[in-house]
This record gives structure tokens, sequence and C-alpha cells, in this order.
């Protein structure tokens, strides 16, 4: 039988716990990387053992039928109390079997209180602790929480998460650029023209209001999520794919990582969507939104072009958005190849620059080369070759929780990388507070501010 754990979810009562820790856990007990986990789920808010039990049942929903996820939730219990009090956080442990995680669905304020409480006691040998992003505020914040955290537990017991990293069609980005002879020689400048990085949902702010107005897209998405994704098509060939090699390559690269030509001014774009329509339903305003102060000005569609200053890419852009309120789902990265030097004299009609577009969700893979055309063999026309990359057994967060259950670093965020990605961003952070970029407006369900051109290529 496998080693019991106990998962121990500081903020249990939130949104993130019901809609992607628990399915993402009965994903993984269901897989056969399953581990065998005590469930305790803790918040200030009163919840009695039937309403925590009727919420794991329904966030394992079809996933509960597995031994693994019917020791789990027989076992689970929910324990009110304080996370920032160092008498609850020993009555946690208390209450927990084997090496626990703690995984703190916290706000960074929060948790950082918690980090100073686990200093006061003594703490079970085992344990390890998960954070969810922002990974702090800004790059000092990220230090000085990264400090806390090592006085608590070793770098190798931190992890800090990003779902992103779980996502299979992200995983396939290393296998894709790696071990195809088609791309690994041509992953340069000389070759490649753009990279774009788009992460546009239909989705507004879903009653998020508290997190998300003090994030905006850049901080909820570019810092974090995109950042890594870049990091992933950017770098080096790792020695091999584990967790110290992996995790160099990314920090390496992300070092290089600079907003284009330092100026955030014309590197930047932000916007927030007015009142609209998406998918027939009426959308108010994001500024009229429950929750929304106003006079934050937070943008709920961000732009940055990166450039990235190494021999690989010196002159390639690297332009990352994300924008809430779109008018269509768009989670894709695009890459744009240089058009070939030459054509043969006769060959008639536009050669399109070949593409290679890799959809995060749905999960596909699209070539875009030119060949002869159908009618006339000697005019050019773009061919489109797809490929469907399969449903991933476990979800982006039961990725997340394996590589924590099995102390396997090589999914979650390293310490530097954590401040490095606040770094990055600081520049466009600062120019946007001093409103050196106005903010647009876009109507909900559409594809951004009018003047913004990026949106035609979709
Ligand atoms: O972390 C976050 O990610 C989601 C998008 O990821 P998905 O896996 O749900 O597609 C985003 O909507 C959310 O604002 C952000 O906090």
């Amino acid at each position: 039988m496998t080693e019991t754990s106990t998962l121990i979810i500081l903020g249990a009562s939130g949104d993130l716990t019901e809609r992607l820790l628990l399915p993402g856990l009965a994903s993984l007990l269901k897989s056969d990387r399953g581990v065998d986990v005590k469930l305790i789920g803790t918040g200030r808010s009163e919840r009695s053992p039937k309403e925590w039990d009727a919420v794991v049942k329904t966030a394992f929903n079809g996933d509960a039928g597995s031994d693994l996820a019917k020791r789990t939730l027989a076992s689970s219990e929910y324990i009110q109390g304080d996370p920032t009090s160092p008498a609850h956080l020993e009555k946690l442990f208390e209450a927990s079997e084997g090496d626990p995680v703690m995984y703190f669905a916290l706000p960074p304020a929060i948790s950082v209180k918690v980090i100073k409480a686990l200093e006061k006691i003594t703490l079970p040998e085992g344990l390890r602790l998960a954070l969810e992003k922002p990974f702090g505020s800004d790059e000092a914040g990220a230090r000085d929480l990264n400090e806390e955290l090592l006085k608590v537990v070793s770098e190798d017991r931190i992890h800090r998460t990003d779902h992103f990293l779980g996502r299979s069609t992200v995983l396939d980005i290393i296998g894709l650029r790696f071990a195809n002879r088609l791309f690994e020689p041509v992953w340069n400048s000389d070759n490649i023209a753009k990279v774009e990085i788009f992460y546009d949902e239909i989705l507004g702010l879903e009653g998020r209001a508290q997190y998300y107005d003090k994030a905006g897209a850049l901080i909820d998405m570019i810092q974090s999520h995109l950042l890594q994704i870049l990091a992933i098509i950017a770098m080096d060939a790792p020695a091999s794919i584990d967790a110290v090699e992996l995790r160099s390559e990314i920090a390496r690269v992300l070092r290089a990582t600079w907003v284009k030509d330092g100026d955030p001014i014309t590197a930047s774009r932000r916007g927030q969507y007015a009142a609209g329509t998406i998918s027939g339903k009426e959308v108010p305003a994001y500024a009229d939104e429950d929750g929304v102060d106003d006079a934050r000005q937070t943008e709920t569609l961000a732009e940055v072009e990166f450039e990235i200053k190494t021999r690989r890419w010196a002159g390639v852009p690297f332009v990352l958005r994300s924008g809430k309120g779109m008018s269509k789902i768009r989670k894709e990265v695009l890459i744009t190849f240089k058009p070939v030097p030459v054509l043969p004299a006769g060959l008639k009609g536009a050669s399109s620059p070949d593409s290679l577009r890799i959809e995060i969700s749905p999960e596909t893979l699209e070539l875009g080369v030119t060949t002869n055309g159908k009618g006339n063999p000697f005019s050019l026309e773009k061919s489109v070759f797809k490929t469907d990359l399969g449903k991933p057994e476990l979800t982006p967060y039961g990725e997340v929780l394996s590589g924590i259950f099995h102390d396997d670093p090589t999914l979650s965020i390293r310490g530097d990388v954590a401040e490095r990605c606040w770094a990055i961003v600081q520049p466009v952070i600062d120019a946007w507070k001093s409103n050196m970029v106005p903010l647009e407006t876009y109507p909900a369900g559409s594809s951004g501010p009018v003047e913004w051109e990026t949106s035609k290529e979709a």
C-alpha cells in the first residue's frame, strides 16, 4: 500500500479549492500515480462536516470511484480556524497523517502571516509547502517571502505552483522542440520572425473582484503563466528533463528577458472591458462589477512585447497577451517563421510565412506551410496540417499535485525565477501606475480596442 500523506488546504472555502484543487486531486487519485491522501480543509468560515463532505464530493464528481478517492472522501475533514494562529496550525498538524503538504490557497499578504506563525511552532519533519501565485506582489516582496519560507523548510520542500506548467500542451513543447529535426535546427532568430503567446478568455470577472481588481491581467496572467510558457519556448536544450536542469534553463532564459527596448510605453498596451454581449449574454462593464474599485483602473486586457537578449533570439519579438471578456477563446502560442530568401522564378502567388500554432486549450497542433495550389499547380497557397494532441490523464492541478506529493519540483517555480518574473514586468507595472500608457476600453465580447491590430490573426 502507498504511504499516506495529508493535504492541508489553507483557504479551503475559496473558489480555487472547489473549482481546481479538489478536481485536480481527484484526477490524481484516479491515475496510476495516485497517492493515499488524507484531506484537511481549513478556513475562517464555518462549515459543518456535512457541508464539507458535499463540497468534496461535488468537486470529485465523476472521479470519486477509485479506491484512493473513496479513502480520501471517507477520512476528509474541515477544521475551522485562523490559519495565521500558531495554535490552529498545530491542531492541523496533529490531525495529519504521514508527511503533510500545506497548500496555501491564500492571498500573498496572509501567506506571509501564516509562514511567520509556522516559524513559532515545531513542524512535522516531512512538511512541504505549496504556494499559489501571485508569489509576493513585487520583486522585493517575492524575495522577502523566499527568505521567510527558507526559515521554515528547505528549497526542495517549497513548491511555488503554476498550473500552466502542469498543462500537457505546455509540456509537449519540450518534445516538439527538441525531438524534431524539423524544428530543432530552425528554432532561432535566423528562421523565426515572431513569437506570440495569447490567452484570451470570454469569461469576465466571475465574482473574483477581491483578488482580480488588485492584480489585473498583467499580474494575473503575463507575470506568471505566460512568462513560463515564453521560457519553455525560448530556453536552450536542458541536459536532461530533471528538475535541476530544466529549471536552470528556464531561469537562464528569463534572466535574458526584458521589456522590448526597456520602454514600457512603446512595448505595452492595456484595456478594460466596457458593457457588452458575450455569447448572447449581456455583460456589465468591468467597472460596474461587484467589488470593483473604479479608481484602481485595473486592466482586463494586457499586451507586452518582450525581447530576449541572447544569440539565439536577438531581434525576435515575443508578444504576450491576455484578456478577459473577449469575443472568442484564443489560447495559443503562434510561431511565425521568416519567409524563404528567394523563390524559383515562375512560382506565382504569395508564399505566406510558415507558422506553428500550439493551441494550449483545446490541445491541438497546427502547422501552416506553403504548397503548390490545387487548381494551378504553380500557384502557391497555404496548407494547414492539424492534429489533436489528446486529452491528458491528469488536470493541470492534478499534475501539479502529483509533483508535490512525489517530491518532484520540476513543475514548480524556483525561488530566483519567482523574483525574476516580477523584475521583468516591473517597468510595465510602474508605467501603468503612473498612467504613462492609456487604459483603453473595449466592449465585452469584442476582440479588444479597435486600434489593436494583433487580434486580426485569429
Ligand atoms: O490562474 C489563472 O488562470 C486562469 C486561466 O487558466 P485556465 O486553466 O482556467 O484556463 C485565469 O482565468 C485566471 O484569471 C487566472 O487567475
